[in-house]
């Protein structure tokens, strides 16, 4: 007779756990008690408490002994928005994602709470203190975005009350902070190019960057309210710093809190989308022939044009949740973390 193992409820296992939001999760977790398996496809740290499998999520075989006796399952993995590469997002996020919920409802774990994207709602056009109920985007503007919708989909409709696999999906946007390999990389290495001179339209567009550690206490607050009756089950909850910020100042308090220039001189949206999707165009179009990636795409562009800013109020009524680090502290902190890319570095 074989018997289970009654999952010990410290217990949990982090996909994605190697990387930038994963690692700051699985920290904060093991400060709270918690043990932790780390599922990743590569290993970048080591911490004690933490038991490293190294895999890719789309193999069940590789997925089932970092998901063993595990009650609780965090999934923040996902290729980079900036490999553009259509394939590989699906493999990832619409398959792998199948596979991780196929695997879970086979281990019997109880939760599953995935990290989606505020921007499964945005297609280019002004949004301003978005609810949860704004649909789906119908025309998603880049492939990450396409396959962040089939994931978060997938995720939402395995909840299953009656005994089986709870689940849950946080919706951050624009996370930042210490270890960021994305916005703050990108944004120094397009200074550094002399590329960060410009405003693009007329700066005044409000959007939502949130603390890595308020995304990251959102995601906790999450797995410790999901339960049968609670309101959670299924549902998408947007996380935020809930301070509303214009994209442009942000860049500045960050350029400047790293010793570069402001941009300045404005440029108008529509010159600037136009551009960035004849480039898209050219790049697709000589891709067999030339490998070149735009460093304004026209999602970026949208993104630093537009409003696009949530509400976080479903998520402080649901599940208690209110920021804990101001934007404020969180840019300083950021800010303090990368001496390497500061202006002068070597
Ligand atoms: N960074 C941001 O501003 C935002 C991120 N998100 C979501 O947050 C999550 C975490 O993002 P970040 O930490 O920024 O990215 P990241 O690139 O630092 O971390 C992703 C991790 O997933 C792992 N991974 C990728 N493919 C895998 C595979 N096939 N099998 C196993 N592991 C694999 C990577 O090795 C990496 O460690 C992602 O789901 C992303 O879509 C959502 C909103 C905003
Ligand atoms: C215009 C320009 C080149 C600005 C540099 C900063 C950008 C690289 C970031 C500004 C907003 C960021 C952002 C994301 C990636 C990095 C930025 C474009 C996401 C697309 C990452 C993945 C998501 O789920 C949504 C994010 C929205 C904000």
């Amino acid at each position: 007779m074989t018997t289970r193992v009654r999952p010990s409820s410290k217990r949990c296992a982090v996909i994605g756990g190697s990387g930038f939001l994963g690692r700051h999760l699985v920290e904060k977790l093991l400060e709270r008690g918690y043990s932790v398996a780390v599922f990743d496809i590569r290993q970048s740290y080591e911490l004690p408490g933490v038991t490293f499998y190294q895999g890719d999520l789309c193999d069940k075989e590789a997925l089932r002994p970092a998901l063993k006796d595990v009650p609780l399952v965090f999934h923040c993995a996902s290729p980079a928005p900036a490999s553009d590469d259509r394939a590989l997002f699906q493999r990832v996020n619409v398959q792998g994602t199948r596979t991780v919920i196929q695997a879970c409802t086979e281990l019997g774990v109880q939760k599953l709470v995935l990290t989606s994207s505020a921007s499964v709602v945005y297609e280019g056009a002004d949004i301003k203190n978005g609810t949860e109920d704004i649909p789906y985007a119908a025309k998603p503007m880049d492939y990450y975005t396409e396959t962040k919708i089939k994931q978060e989909k997938l995720v939402l409709q395995a909840c299953d009350k009656e005994g089986g696999l709870l689940t849950v999906a946080i919706r951050p946007h624009g996370i930042f902070g210490p270890r960021d390999p994305q916005l703050v990389p990108i944004l120094v290495d397009t200074a550094r190019r002399g590329k960060m001179k410009f405003i693009i339209g007329d700066g005044t567009n409000l959007v939502d960057f949130t603390f890595v550690e308020n995304v990251v206490h959102g995601h906790i607050l999450a797995a410790e309210h999901l339960r049968p009756e609670s309101p959670l089950c299924g549902k998408p909850y947007h996380i935020t710093n809930d301070e509303p910020i214009r994209f442009w100042d942000f860049m500045s308090k960050v350029l400047v809190g790293l010793g570069y220039a402001a941009p300045r001189y404005h440029l108008p949206y529509m010159l600037v989308y136009g551009l960035a999707m004849l480039l898209w165009l050219l790049a697709l179009l000589l891709r067999p022939l030339v490998a070149f990636k735009p460093t304004f795409t026209p999602m970026r562009v949208a993104l630093a044009g537009t409003h696009h800013y949530y509400s976080c109020e479903a998520a402080k009524r649901d599940m208690g949740y209110k920021p804990l680090v101001s934007l404020t502290e969180g840019i300083s902190r950021t800010v303090e973390s990368y001496p390497h890319l500061r202006h002068g570095a070597p």
